[in-house]
């Protein structure tokens, strides 16, 4: 079998322009745009880019987006006074912060800080819980996103093997979750796990979070399983690669997601689709 490409970025184009309209169509009746506060702290190059590239899809979009770029030394009580300003605005219905942060700063105080109700990238405790809990939230992106590219494929998720390779809080985890609420039968592997191998030959599905160039072999994915590749690692010559071996995998899986133009896409798509959300939710 060889892989058809399941395009990242041409389904989050068409997420990006459903939203459009959706936007244009409040604003038509009077309604105030929604409105994202981008949060960065430090210079961290590769996040200054992917910030932009969220500014852009909300400017595209017509969500408005309120930037708020701060120094690396800025204190954690700071960043935390911030948040809790822009938890009490009105008129702000998202609050992204960008990860990683300055070291000096303890991630998890400022992501649990954020309003549940404004927390667009699904990160905080109360997110998780609800996933977990199959109760309505604002769910992860890039898992989030990895289901909307499941229902692309038209193959049910339902009573499938899933393999999730990688056990992150941002990635790993919530995969699981979501791929349980869509009734798959899911396994959850981590570093300790014995025999990757043979759990990945098992899977209908296949998801790989590890953040480690194409450590998932081609010859391990059963012929026809759906490869969906969440890494995205620089190599020393400048290449981008996935977690798994592309070209190998390809040539057993019946859909694949390519690295670049795969998952990343689709994170941004979904944290836009968060804020239309958060922004309604917030309304009623
Ligand atoms: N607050 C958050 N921080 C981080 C997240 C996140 O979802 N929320 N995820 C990553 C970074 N990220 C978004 O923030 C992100 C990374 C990559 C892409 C993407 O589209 N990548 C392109 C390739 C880009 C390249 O050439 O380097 C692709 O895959 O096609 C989107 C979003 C960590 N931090
Ligand atoms: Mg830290």
């Amino acid at each position: 079998m060889t892989a058809q490409i399941l395009d990242g970025k041409a389904i989050s184009a068409d997420i990006r322009a459903d939203l459009t309209q959706q936007v244009a169509s409040l604003t038509a009746q009077g309604q105030r745009a929604p409105c994202l506060a981008v949060v960065l702290v430090g210079d961290d190059p590769a996040s200054h880019v992917y910030v932009r590239n969220k500014e852009r899809a909300c400017e595209q979009i017509g969500i408005r987006s309120l930037p708020h770029r701060l120094d690396s030394a800025t204190a954690e009580t700071d960043l935390i006074e911030l948040i809790d300003t822009l938890n009490e605005a009105e008129d702000v219905d998202g609050i992204l912060v960008q990860l990683p942060l300055p070291a000096h700063i303890d991630a998890d105080r400022i992501l649990g800080r954020i309003s549940p109700a404004k927390d667009v990238d699904g990160f905080h405790p109360s997110n998780i819980g609800r996933l977990l809990q199959r109760r309505p939230g604002l769910r992860p992106c890039t898992p989030y996103g990895v289901i909307k590219m499941l229902e692309r494929t038209n193959t049910a998720v339902a009573g499938k093997r899933a393999v999730v390779v990688g056990a992150s809080n941002i990635v790993g985890r919530p995969m699981a979750m979501e791929l349980l609420l869509a009734n798959a039968t899911v396994t959850i592997c981590n570093s300790k796990t014995r025999d990757l191998a043979e759990e990945v030959g098992r899977a209908e599905i296949v998801v790989a979070g590890i953040g480690k160039p194409e450590f998932v072999r081609g010859d391990w994915i059963a012929e026809g399983a759906v490869v969906i590749d969440v890494g995205i690692n620089r190599l020393d010559d400048g290449r981008l690669v996935g977690d798994v071996e592309f070209e190998a995998a390809a040539q057993r899986a019946s859909w694949i997601t390519p690295v670049p133009g795969g998952v990343g896409p689709m994170t941004i798509a979904m944290l836009m689709h968060n804020t239309v959300e958060a922004y309604r939710a917030r309304q009623v």
